[in-house]
C-alpha cells in the first residue's frame, strides 16, 4: 500500500511538478507525423520517447488504452511498460479506459487496475458512471483500499455528451452534477483532497465565440462543436477532488479556460493535453518545451 492517500498524492505532486497531465495515445497520425509507421515497433518508439521526454516532468501521464489496445497483446505489454516507466520517472499515472459495468465484473476491472499485485496496476482509472454512480462502488472500495484514485465522467470534453449529461433530473439538477455531488458526498471532510475526481472538459460551456473555437478545432479535422454557453451553471464547491480537464489544445481548449469553466475550483484542474505536446516530438526538447510551456500557462490561469 502506498503510504498517502491518492488524493494526497495528487495535491503533492501538483504543488511539485506544476498542474498538467501529459496524455500518451499512439495515434496512427502521430505516428506518421513522427516518421514512424502505424505498427507496434513504431507505438515502442513513439511512447517510450514520450515517457523520457516528459515523464520526469509533470506531475501526471496519461496513457489511452484504446491505442494500446489495437495492438492486442503486443500493445498491452507496451501499456505495462509505459506505466511501471512513467512511475519509476516520479510521474503519477492515470490510465484513460473509461469502464464501466457492474458488480462482479466491475470488481474485475478494480482489479486489473487498481489492485497493486495486477500487472496493469496504474495510480489512477478514468471510470463512466452512466450505469449508475453506484455500480462503480467495487472500483472505489479498491482505491480505498490500495490509496488509488478514480476520475468519474462527469461534463465530457466532446459535443455528444450534453444529451446525456445535462439532461435534467426530476430533482432540476443536471446528470452531470449529480455525478459531481455524488463524489463530493464521497470525499466528504478528506484532507487535502479526496481521492475521487471528476473529468470536465475544457471545451464545455463556451462563453466565448464557437467560431473561434472552431478554427482552433480546423487543425486537427475535428469537426464537431462544443457545448455552448448557459447550458449548465455547474457547481464545484463542493467537490473536494481532483478534475481532470481533457481538451485542452487538440480539441480547442485553452488554459484561460479553466477558470471559465471550473470558477473558484480551478486550483484542483489537471488540464490535460495529448496530441498537441506529442506533435512537437519526436525530438526530446521539443516534448519538454512543449509540456513546460503548456504548463506554465495553465499555472498562470489557475493562479498557483
Ligand atoms: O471528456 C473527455 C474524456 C477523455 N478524453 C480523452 O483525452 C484525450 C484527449 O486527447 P487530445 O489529443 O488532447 O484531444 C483522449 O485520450 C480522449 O479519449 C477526452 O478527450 N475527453
Amino acid at each position: 500500500m502506498a503510504d498517502l492517500t491518492f488524493g494526497a498524492r495528487t495535491a503533492r505532486a501538483l504543488a511539485k511538478r506544476g498542474p498538467l497531465c501529459v496524455g500518451i495515445d499512439p495515434h496512427a497520425q502521430l505516428l506518421r507525423a513522427w516518421g514512424l509507421d502505424d505498427d507496434i515497433a513504431g507505438a515502442e518508439r513513439f511512447c517510450l520517447t514520450m515517457v523520457e521526454a516528459i515523464a520526469g516532468e509533470v506531475a501526471f501521464i496519461k496513457p489511452q488504452s484504446a491505442f494500446f489496445e489495437r495492438f492486442g497483446s503486443a500493445g498491452i505489454a507496451l501499456l505495462e511498460r509505459v506505466v511501471t516507466e512513467s512511475r519509476q520517472a516520479g510521474a503519477l499515472v492515470l490510465l484513460d479506459v473509461k469502464r464501466g459495468d457492474i458488480g462482479s465484473t466491475m470488481r474485475a476491472y478494480a482489479q486489473a487496475y487498481l489492485d497493486p499485485a495486477s500487472p496493469l496496476a496504474v495510480d489512477a482509472v478514468t471510470a463512466s458512471p452512466y450505469l449508475g454512480v453506484g455500480s462503480l462502488e467495487p472500483l472505489f472500495d479498491m482505491a480505498q483500499a490500495h490509496d488509488r484514485g478514480v476520475f468519474v465522467l462527469a461534463l465530457t470534453s466532446n459535443a455528444e455528451g450534453a444529451q446525456v449529461q445535462k439532461a435534467r433530473r426530476k430533482d432540476g439538477r443536471t446528470v452531470g452534477q449529480a455525478v459531481i455531488d455524488e463524489i463530493g458526498g464521497l470525499n466528504a471532510d478528506a484532507e487535502p483532497m479526496g481521492s475521487l475526481g471528476v473529468v470536465i472538459g475544457a471545451t464545455i460551456t463556451g462563453c466565448r465565440e464557437e467560431s473561434e473555437l472552431a478554427g482552433r478545432q480546423k487543425t486537427y479535422g475535428i469537426t464537431h462543436t462544443a457545448q455552448t454557453t448557459g447550458e449548465t451553471a455547474h457547481e464545484l464547491s463542493r467537490l473536494n477532488g481532483p478534475i481532470l480537464v481533457p481538451g485542452m489544445g487538440a480539441q480547442g481548449g485553452q488554459p484561460s479556460d479553466l477558470r471559465r469553466v471550473l470558477g473558484a475550483a480551478a486550483g484542483a484542474a489537471i488540464p490535460s493535453y495529448s496530441r498537441e505536446i506529442a506533435r512537437q516530438g519526436p525530438a526530446l526538447p521539443g516534448l519538454r518545451q512543449a509540456a513546460a510551456t503548456a504548463m506554465e500557462a495553465c499555472r498562470k490561469a489557475i493562479g498557483r
